[in-house]
This record gives structure tokens, C-alpha cells and sequence, in this order.
């Protein structure tokens, strides 16, 4: 664990009504990427949520490294409608003692960094979807988080947004030292094979890991891996294994 960013060990979560999701065993080392993919419903935002501490395992353990912050970033960028975007970023700086000024410069950078520099004083639904995604995740990435935890964040975007902000994330996430360590949870296998150095495919009838694939290459992957053969099969691979994880009334 000393070298973990977070582990679960043995992580058993039960909710009325349905068979329990788990147990989990998965350890994230520091600065690695992983996607979790699985059917709807097999338990990946419960993973997240037990990852950040915002719920408690049944059974088992979560563990986390006792320094560094965690990043969350939601499905839906979750922004204060009332404040503009650098208001919004500073505002986990400032929930944390920061005073303002010294907030507001460090979230101005955050922006910077995202490409939003010049849309500091812009409110949320003055921005485009994957413009608010890059609040987000400015937002995420402001408290300077060992762990960065994604919740199906390019879901909502068009095709060509959701590339760019793949490559921002590895951008960011590159330069930062230490590197923080990602986990994201993502339907689409290419995306899982592109963004991270290893996906964990989860089973809908069990509730546990059913498979954990890495990811060729290394991070980050140049622009044009996705012509490459070693991307094709990789993406194949996952598919396959998506798909034995699936109930059967949702196969194929
Ligand atoms: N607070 C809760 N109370 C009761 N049941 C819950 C709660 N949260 C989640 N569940 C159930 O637990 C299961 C796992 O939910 P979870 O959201 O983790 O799945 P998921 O893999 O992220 O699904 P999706 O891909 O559809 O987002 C689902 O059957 C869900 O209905």
C-alpha cells in the first residue's frame, strides 16, 4: 500500500433488494490510469465513490494514501450556476482555508492550463458542454489531487470535444509531477484503450473483477496510436472481455 495511490481489498457494498457488488480487490499505484468499464448497474460509480471516501464498503477495505487530495469530476460538470468559472474553480481552495486572492490566482492558472484562460469571468451556461468539462476538471485539478477520480466525464460530448479533452487529460496529467494517479469509469472501450495504461472490466452478475487488461504502449499515446495494430487489438481484446462480462439480457 505504501506505493498505492488507493486500494480496495475485499470491498463488499450491499444495497436492499440486489445481490451485493463485490467483493473488489484492486490497488491504483501512484500516478497510474485505470478504466473501469461494465455493464450498467455492475457497480463502476460505486467504485468511484468508495475510492473518494464517500461511502463505506459493507465488508472489506478501502484504503488511501495518507498525503495528496482526490479530484472528482461527475458525468454532468456539476458548476454553481451563479458564479463565473474562476469563482467556481477557486472554490475548493478557498472551502480549504486559502484565502481568496491567493485562490483566485491559483484557479486562474488551473483555467489557464485547461485552455479557459480567457473565460475567467464566463458562468457556466454561457459555455459550451465540453468548455464546462474543462471547469470541471480544472476544478479537479486545482487542489493539485495524488488521485483524480472521472465518472464517465466525455459521455455527454460529441466525438471530436471528447478526443480533445482525452488529450488535455494526458497533457495535464504528463506534466504534473508527481503525476496523479486517474481512475475513470467509461462505456466505450476505445476511449478505456486510448486514455489509460489499464482497464478493469467488471462483472454484472457477480459484481466483481472479471478481467484486468493493460493497455500497450506507453502513456502518453501519440496522436496517431489509434492507426496502430497493437490499438486495434487491444480495443478487440477489451470488447471480448466487455462482452462475457454482460447478463444475458443484455448481450448481444
Ligand atoms: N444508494 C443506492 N441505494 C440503492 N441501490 C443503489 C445505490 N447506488 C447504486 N445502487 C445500485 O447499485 C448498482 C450499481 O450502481 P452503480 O451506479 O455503481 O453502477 P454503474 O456500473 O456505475 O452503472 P451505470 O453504468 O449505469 O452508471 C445498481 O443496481 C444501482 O441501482
Amino acid at each position: 500500500m505504501a506505493d498505492a495511490a488507493a486500494a480496495l481489498a475485499g470491498a463488499v457494498v450491499r444495497y436492499p433488494g440486489r445481490p451485493p457488488i463485490g467483493p473488489i480487490d484492486l490497488t491504483v499505484a501512484h500516478g497510474e490510469i485505470v478504466a473501469l468499464v461494465g455493464p450498467s448497474g455492475a457497480g463502476k460509480s460505486t467504485i468511484l465513490r468508495l475510492l473518494a471516501g464517500l461511502e463505506r464498503p459493507s465488508e472489506g477495505e478501502v484504503r488511501r494514501a495518507t498525503t495528496g487530495a482526490t479530484g472528482f469530476v461527475f458525468q454532468a460538470p456539476t458548476l454553481l450556476p451563479w458564479a463565473d468559472a474562476l469563482i467556481n474553480v477557486a472554490l475548493p481552495l478557498e472551502l480549504a482555508g486559502l484565502a481568496p486572492a491567493a485562490a483566485r490566482e491559483r484557479a486562474a492558472a488551473a483555467l489557464a492550463a485547461v485552455g479557459l484562460g480567457d473565460r475567467l469571468d464566463a458562468r457556466p451556461r454561457q459555455l459550451s458542454g465540453g468548455m464546462a468539462m474543462r471547469v470541471s476538471l480544472a476544478r479537479a485539478l486545482v487542489t493539485e489531487p495524488d488521485l483524480l477520480l472521472l465518472d464517465e466525464p466525455f459521455a455527454a460530448l460529441d466525438s471530436v470535444t471528447r478526443r480533445r479533452l482525452i488529450e488535455d487529460l494526458h497533457r495535464l496529467w504528463s506534466g504534473r509531477a508527481p503525476r496523479p494517479a486517474i481512475v475513470f469509469v467509461t462505456h466505450d472501450v476505445e476511449e478505456a484503450v486510448y486514455l489509460a495504461g489499464r482497464a478493469i472490466v467488471l462483472d454484472a452478475a457477480t459484481g466483481a473483477v472479471s478481467a484486468s487488461l493493460a493497455s500497450p504502449g506507453a502513456l502518453p499515446r501519440p496522436l496517431d496510436w489509434r492507426a496502430d495494430a497493437a490499438y486495434r487489438h487491444a480495443v478487440e481484446e477489451l470488447a471480448a472481455a466487455l462482452s462475457r462480462a454482460m447478463p444475458a439480457d443484455q448481450a448481444a
